[in-house]
C-alpha cells in the first residue's frame, strides 16, 4: 500500500454550513475524519493538518512556504505521493506555484469543494477519495501539479475556476482535463509537457494585474503601476489594447518594467497578429511580451517567479513562450 501525506489548508472542504445563519466557515476538528478513516483501504496516509484559511487568505507567501513544507517533508522519500486539501477561489493559483518551484517526482494533487460538509452533496468526500487514487496510481508519476476535482485530472498550469458554485467549476479551457477517475479506475488520455522548473526564496516583487475594457486610457495603468516591478494585463481579444493605453505602456517599457499580455477571453492565446495602433502587433514591437496560454493570475505568478531569478526582457520573452 502506498504512503501518501495529506495535507489540509483550509477552504470549503473543511467547513461547515451554519444551519441559523446559513454562514458557512471554518471548523475546528476537520469535517473529513470520517472520510480519511476509510482511505485506510486505499493507502498508508499521514495527515498534516497544515493551516486552516479560507483560500482568499492565501497568499503567494503562503505558496511558497508549502513548497518549502513539502520539500522537506518529501526529502526522506518517506512519501510516495502527496495530496493538499484547499479552497478552490485560489486553488488553481497555489496548484500553479507549486507546479513551477517543486523539484520532486512523486504525484502532487490539490482538491477541494464546493460544498461545504454539512451541505446536502457535500463533494469534499468524494473529492479527497479521488485523489487519493490518483496520487496512488504510478501513471501520475512526472506529470506535474495535478487537480483532480469532480472524477477529473486537470494539469496545474491549464486549470481554472469557472464557476461561482457549481461542483463542476474547475475546467481547462485551452486543451480540456489531461484524464478522468471512474468507479474502475484512473485513466489519463494526455500527458502535459512540463514546463521548467524555478529555485525560488521568497516573493519580493511587486507584479499588478489588470484587466483591459473598451475606451480604457492609460490613467489606471499610470496611477497603479507606479513602484510596481512588473505588469500583466488581460487585454482584449487576441491580445490587443486601446490606442489610448499605448503611451503608458511604453512609458512602462522604456523603464524596463516588463509587461505581460494575456487574453481576457476564457479560451484561446494571446499573440502579435494585429497591426493597428494597440494592436497585438504594435504592441511586440513596442516590448510588450506576449504569455502562452496562461490566465492573468497565473501569468502574474509566473512573473513574480521569473523576476526572482532574471529581469532580461529576452529571457522573460522565453519564459513566457512556454
Ligand atoms: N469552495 C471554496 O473552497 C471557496 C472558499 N471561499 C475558499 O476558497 O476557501
Amino acid at each position: 500500500m502506498k504512503k501518501v501525506l495529506l495535507i489540509h489548508t483550509g477552504g470549503t472542504i473543511a467547513m461547515e454550513e451554519n444551519k441559523t445563519t446559513g454562514g458557512v466557515n471554518t471548523k475546528e476538528t476537520h469535517p473529513l475524519e470520517a472520510t480519511i478513516a476509510e482511505l485506510s483501504d486505499i493507502a498508508e496516509i499521514t495527515v498534516k493538518n497544515y493551516v486552516n484559511l479560507p483560500s482568499p487568505h492565501i497568499t503567494p507567501a503562503h505558496m511558497l512556504e508549502l513548497a518549502k513544507f513539502i520539500s522537506d517533508e518529501t526529502n526522506s522519500d518517506q512519501y510516495e505521493g502527496i495530496v493538499i486539501t484547499h479552497g478552490t477561489d485560489t486553488l488553481e493559483e497555489t496548484a500553479y506555484v507549486l507546479d513551477l518551484v517543486l523539484q520532486t517526482s512523486i504525484p502532487v494533487i490539490v482538491t477541494g469543494a464546493m460544498r461545504s460538509s454539512n451541505e446536502h452533496g457535500s463533494d469534499g468526500p468524494y473529492n479527497l477519495i479521488s485523489s487519493v487514487r490518483v496520487a496512488c496510481e504510478d501513471q501520475s508519476l512526472g506529470k506535474g501539479v495535478l487537480v483532480v476535482f469532480n472524477d477529473e485530472i486537470h494539469s496545474a498550469k491549464n486549470v481554472t475556476k469557472t464557476h461561482t458554485s457549481n461542483i463542476a467549476t474547475f475546467q481547462s479551457p485551452q486543451y480540456g482535463p489531461i484524464g478522468i477517475v471512474t468507479k474502475r479506475g484512473v485513466l489519463f488520455h494526455h500527458t502535459p509537457l512540463r514546463s521548467s522548473r524555478f529555485h525560488v526564496k521568497d516573493f519580493s516583487k511587486n507584479v499588478i494585474l489588470l484587466k483591459a475594457y473598451a475606451g480604457m486610457d492609460g490613467n489606471l495603468i499610470k496611477a497603479s503601476a507606479n513602484g510596481a516591478d512588473g505588469v500583466v494585463i488581460e487585454a482584449l481579444g487576441q491580445g490587443n489594447m486601446p490606442p489610448a493605453t499605448v503611451p503608458a505602456l511604453k512609458d512602462l517599457i522604456s523603464r524596463e518594467v516588463p509587461v505581460v499580455l494575456v487574453s481576457r477571453c476564457f479560451n484561446g492565446i494571446a499573440q502579435d497578429i494585429y497591426s493597428y495602433e494597440g494592436g497585438g502587433k504594435h504592441l511586440k514591437e513596442l516590448g510588450v511580451i506576449f504569455s502562452n496560454g496562461l490566465n492573468g493570475q497565473k501569468a502574474r505568478l509566473k512573473l513574480m517567479i521569473a523576476l526572482e531569478n532574471t529581469s532580461e526582457s529576452a529571457k522573460l520573452q522565453q519564459l513566457f513562450l512556454e
